[in-house]
C-alpha cells in the first residue's frame, strides 16, 4: 500500500487533484467599484478549467483570491468542500495547496534552474528537495538543464521551467494567469500543447486565466466566461459555440453581424430573411446574430441578392463585405476561396440556419 502510493506520487506528480469552488463571490476595490458579482463556479479534479473574457472582466481578481493574495468581500472558496476562505475562515497562500504560473514566468536570473525549482520546496531536507525539483523538471523534459541558469533557454523553456516550478510541490491546484502571453505566436502553439500534457499526466486540476477565445477552446476541458465581474456563462468549447447564453457570448466566440428585429408570429424579420424567433414571445425586441460563416455564396442562384463590395484573401477563406438590400451596414461573410470564380460583383446569399442565432434584446447586450 505504501510502495502503490510512493508509485502514484512519483508517476501521478501531483499529491490529490482537488476540486475548486467559488460560492457566490463578490469583490470591491472600492465601496463604489465592484469587480466581482456573487461568482459560482468550480474547477472538478482533474479539470482544465479555463476562465475566459475581455480585460477587465475579473479573472485575475478571481485568481488571486482563490490564491489567497486577494480577499473575497462576500462568498467563499473550497477546496474539496472545506472551506479556505470566507466568512469566517482564511488560509494564507502557503497552507491552501495551490500552485501560480504567471505570465512573466518570475524566474530568478541568478539561480540554476534546478535552484529554481527547488525554491518552493522549503519544508522538505536539501537533498528531498533536489529528489523532487529533479522529478518536476523531469515531467517538463528539462533536467539536462538543471545546472545551467534560465538565460540560456527559450522563452517557452522557461515558461516550462515556471510550471516545473509550480508543479513541484504537488499543489492540489493549479492557477495559470495568461500563461502565455509572453510567447510569440508560433511558439504559443507549441508550448500551449505541451503545457496541456503535462497537466493531463500530473492529472493537476487547473484553471487557466486568458483573454483568447481560441486559446480557451484549445486548452479548457470547461470555460467559464466573465463580463464585468459576472459569470456569463460555463460549459464546454461546443456548448459555448453552440449554444451562446447571450449575444456577449456569441460575439466572443466567432465574428458576427447582428440585426434588431422586433418577434412577430414566433419570427424575426431581417434584411437577410425571416428566422424563427427560438421561443421569444411577440413583441419582444430581439437582436439576431448570423456567424460569418453563416453564408453560402453563388454567382447564379441562392435566397439573397447582394453586391460584393470588397474581397479580402485570407488564404484557405476570403472576407467579404456585402451591401444587402434593406440593410444599414455592410455584411460580412467569411467564405471558401474560389466559392465566387468570376469578378462578377452581383451575387446571391444563402443563409445557413445554424449559424442564425436569436437573443432577447438587453441593456447588457447593446
Ligand atoms: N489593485 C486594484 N485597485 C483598484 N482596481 C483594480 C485593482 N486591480 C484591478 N482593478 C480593477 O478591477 C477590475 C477587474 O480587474 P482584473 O485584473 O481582475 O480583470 P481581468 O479580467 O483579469 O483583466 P485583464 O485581462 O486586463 O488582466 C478592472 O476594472 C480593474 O481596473
Amino acid at each position: 500500500m505504501v510502495a502503490a502510493s510512493a508509485t502514484a506520487r512519483v508517476t501521478a506528480g501531483v499529491s490529490f487533484a482537488a476540486r475548486l469552488a467559488f460560492d457566490r463571490v463578490s469583490h470591491e476595490f472600492s465601496p463604489t467599484a465592484a469587480t466581482l458579482h456573487e461568482v459560482s463556479l468550480a474547477a472538478e479534479p482533474g479539470e482544465v478549467l479555463c476562465l475566459l473574457g475581455p480585460s477587465g472582466s475579473g479573472k485575475t481578481t478571481l485568481l488571486r483570491i482563490a490564491a489567497g493574495i486577494e480577499a473575497q468581500t462576500r462568498g467563499s472558496v473550497l477546496l474539496n468542500d472545506r472551506e479556505i476562505a470566507g466568512p469566517s475562515v482564511f488560509l494564507p497562500p502557503e497552507q491552501r495547496s495551490i500552485g501560480l504560473v504567471f505570465q512573466d514566468f518570475a524566474l530568478f536570473p541568478h539561480l540554476t534552474i534546478l535552484d529554481n525549482v527547488r525554491f518552493g520546496l522549503t519544508a522538505l531536507s536539501r537533498e528531498e528537495a533536489r529528489r523532487e525539483a529533479m522529478i518536476s523538471l523531469a515531467r517538463v523534459g528539462l533536467e539536462d538543464y538543471a545546472g545551467s541558469y534560465p538565460h540560456i533557454l527559450s522563452g517557452g523553456e522557461q515558461q516550462r521551467v515556471a510550471l516545473a516550478r509550480a508543479i513541484a510541490p504537488r499543489p492540489a491546484v493549479l492557477l495559470m494567469d495568461e500563461p502565455f502571453s509572453g510567447l510569440d505566436s508560433r511558439l504559443k502553439d507549441t508550448v500551449r500543447a505541451e503545457t496541456l500534457e503535462i497537466l493531463r499526466r500530473s492529472r493537476a486540476t487547473a484553471i487557466v486565466v486568458t483573454h483568447d477565445a481560441e486559446e480557451a477552446m484549445r486548452m479548457g476541458d470547461r470555460i467559464a466566461l466573465l463580463k464585468d465581474g459576472r459569470l456569463v456563462q460555463l460549459g464546454t468549447a461546443q456548448e459555448l459555440y453552440n449554444s451562446p447564453a447571450t449575444l456577449f457570448a456569441a460575439g466572443f466566440f466567432s465574428e458576427i453581424n447582428v440585426f434588431e428585429a422586433r418577434v412577430e408570429d414566433g419570427a424575426v424579420d431581417t434584411p437577410l430573411g425571416r428566422f424563427d424567433a427560438g421561443g421569444l414571445a411577440d413583441g419582444t425586441s430581439a437582436s439576431v446574430a448570423f456567424r460569418l460563416s453563416a453564408f453560402d455564396v453563388s454567382q447564379t442562384h441562392g435566397e439573397i441578392p447582394a453586391r460584393v463590395v470588397s474581397r479580402r484573401f485570407l488564404g484557405v477563406v476570403e472576407l467579404l463585405e456585402l451591401a444587402v438590400p434593406g440593410a444599414d451596414r455592410l455584411v460580412r461573410a467569411r467564405v471558401r476561396c474560389g466559392a465566387l470564380s468570376n469578378p462578377n460583383r452581383e451575387i446571391w446569399l444563402t443563409v445557413r440556419k445554424p449559424d442564425v442565432l436569436v437573443f432577447e434584446r438587453t441593456q447588457e447586450s447593446t
